[in-house]
């Protein structure tokens, strides 16, 4: 490019690209940010409120006529509700979202480490277990949000409790929970309530006399994927603060090199 086209162009206000007009006639249902990595806050049942750093996903649905959205916008929201990105707030960010960038949809995606003070359970030996979350919420005419837990628990297999002469292959499996509620549930609460469905809770310390206990709670305790999904399903039901869940279990099998899997979803509305 000449010197002087150069010149010419910086004389001359930059153009909108993203507000061109597109001329296939496809609306697209999600375009956005993903992966931004953001301060946030959640409450604690015990400590009031944490901090702690989301993966976010910010997505809005865009008309077939328009070229693209403006991506500089959604982190501008992000920046402009900083210090204060929390649960009470992402229904005013989604309409900020839907406001900024003329859309009717807007997708809020959250995945963030949350921390939970265990006691062991027999020497009470206390520490900080890490369990990932997820916040989805989704605003179009109507407000939707859906919390979500990876529960790491120990299973062992009543199959091969039953068949083997010693021991039982065990191995740490992940309990996704996923709820839509009528009213607030603390993240803690759910925690508790997966971890009573595989063979044992885990932790992460546990002295000499917490890993005999929790090596024989778990022989005490054979589960298979179905048998979580089944527990967690009873308990999940007799919630009725729960209006929807799924479930699912996910076994990184000792003695395979596959996982089993299993998974239940019930809508109670
Ligand atoms: N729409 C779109 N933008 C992209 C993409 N990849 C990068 N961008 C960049 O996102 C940046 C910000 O775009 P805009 O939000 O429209 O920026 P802006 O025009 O300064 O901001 P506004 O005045 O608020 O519209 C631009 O530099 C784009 O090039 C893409 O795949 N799609």
């Amino acid at each position: 490019m000449s010197k002087v086209t150069d010149q010419n162009k910086e004389a001359q206000p930059l153009t909108d690209v993203q507000l061109t007009r597109d001329t296939r006639n496809i609306p697209i249902s999600k375009v956005g940010v993903k992966d931004v990595s953001y301060p946030i806050v959640v409450m604690d049942k015990n400590k009031k409120f944490q901090n702690t750093i989301a993966r976010i996903n910010m997505y809005v649905d865009l008309p077939h006529h328009f070229k693209g959205t403006h991506m500089s916008r959604f982190v501008e929201i992000l920046n402009k509700y900083r210090e204060e990105i929390a649960l009470d707030k992402l229904e005013l960010i989604l309409a900020t979202m839907k406001e900024k960038l003329g859309a009717s949809n807007a997708h809020l995606e959250m995945e963030f480490p949350y921390f939970v003070e265990k006691k062991a359970p027999v020497s009470k030996a206390k520490s900080l277990m890490e369990y990932t979350c997820t916040f989805s919420a989704s605003l179009s005419d109507t407000f939707d949000f859906v919390l979500g837990i990876k529960v790491p628990v120990t299973s062992l297999c009543p199959c091969s409790k039953e068949l083997s002469s010693y021991g039982a292959h065990n191995q740490r499996s992940i309990m996704t929970v996923q709820v839509r509620y009528s009213e607030f549930i603390w993240i803690e609460d759910l925690i508790e309530v997966i971890e009573e469905c595989g063979s044992s809770p885990v932790y992460s310390l546990l002295k000499r006399e917490d890993e005999k206990f929790v090596t024989e709670r778990a022989y005490e305790n054979p589960r298979f994927v179905e048998d979580m999904v089944r527990e967690a399903t009873v308990r999940l039901l007799s919630m009725e603060n729960i209006t929807w869940f799924s479930i699912e279990a996910e076994n990184f099998e000792s003695i395979h090199k596959h996982s089993a899997y299993a998974a239940i979803e019930r809508d109670k509305r």
